[in-house]
């Protein structure tokens, strides 16, 4: 094998991006979400995002594989990897090129569409993600409690991992940091892909980690802070009311009446998780919902 670059950890050489993509013979195809990480150094520093927060690589989780420059990297820190890749003809290439992992039972290949296959049990996940899909994937994998590396667009991974009172914090802010510590850990190029997406690229490290408020019922608290933010220029006082058929309640006039006069007056992009969590407690006990 030529053009790998060199791991220093156990000297065996990574394969070459350009060269898989070679030998599985394809292009990416756009549409299809498909744009392969071919910058080596990238690529070769990705897992040590995971691996110096302490992620636990017993079991990785590679969502969306693609030709497998990603999955080789992770082969090298993890006792086992599963790959799921939706392309029947990715696929087929990862069970070949990687037979010998495959075949001492160190990476499994799940051909399928993420949302629909059954998930194994994994310690953490580190993927490329398909954009067109990466907020469905984050948060069916949010709620496993297990660290997540991944590469999305890099607008949704600051919307992910902003504070409030910015003007990315919102909807996907709230919900994110419920379950996890979201930090931007890197911004990625266009040019580090093939062929390269429309947009710039962010690496997100989501440690899970309990909120520092309680809620009386997660569903409905994400159901709210959904709800109000599809006002966001509103004051919370009119979010509140004019969106009572998203968040379910019957009587969002009486959370009105109960809640604090000052964060009524509040638009929604200026509420704390925290205050927003109060909120939600009291919709729950007051405002009758269904
Ligand atoms: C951005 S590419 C990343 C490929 C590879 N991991 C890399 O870094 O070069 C995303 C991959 O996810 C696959 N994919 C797209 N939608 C998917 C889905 N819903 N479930 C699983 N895989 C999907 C695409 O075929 C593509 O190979």
């Amino acid at each position: 094998m030529t053009g790998g670059s060199q791991d220093d950890e156990t000297g065996r050489e990574r394969r070459d991006p350009d060269a898989l993509i070679a030998r599985a013979g394809v292009r990416g195809d756009p549409d299809q979400d498909q744009h392969f990480l071919v910058d080596d150094r990238v690529l070769d520093r990705l897992p040590s995002y995971a691996t110096d927060a302490g992620f636990d690589t017993g079991h990785v989780l590679e969502i969306g594989a693609g030709t497998g420059a990603l999955t080789d990297r992770l082969l090298a820190v993890a006792d086992e990897v599963t790959a799921v890749e939706r392309d029947p003809t990715l696929a087929a290439f990862l069970r070949e090129e990687f037979a010998d992992d495959v075949d001492a039972g160190r990476l499994t290949v799940i051909e399928g569409d993420a949302l629909d296959v059954e998930l194994p049990e994994f310690t953490c996940s580190v993927s490329n993600l398909p954009y067109g899909a990466s907020s469905e994937i984050i948060f069916q994998l949010l709620p496993h409690e297990r660290p997540l590396l991944v590469m999305v667009q890099k607008e949704f991974g600051e919307r992910m991992a902003a504070e409030a009172g910015t003007d990315d914090y919102g909807r996907l802010s709230v919900t994110a940091g419920h379950y996890a510590d979201v930090e931007v850990v890197e911004p990625v190029p266009k040019e580090a892909f093939s062929p390269p997406p429309a947009v710039q690229s962010a690496l997100v490290r989501a440690t899970p980690r309990d909120p520092e408020y309680t809620v009386p019922d997660d569903e409905f608290f994400l159901e709210f802070v959904t709800a109000v933010f599809t006002q966001r220029r509103k004051t919370m006082r009119n979010a509140v009311r004019n969106t009572a058929h998203i968040s379910g309640l019957d009587d969002p006039d009486a959370v009105v009446d109960a809640a604090d006069e000052e964060l009524m007056g509040m638009r929604a992009g200026n509420v704390t998780p925290a205050q927003f969590a109060a909120l939600a407690e009291l919709a729950w006990e007051v405002g009758e919902p269904t």
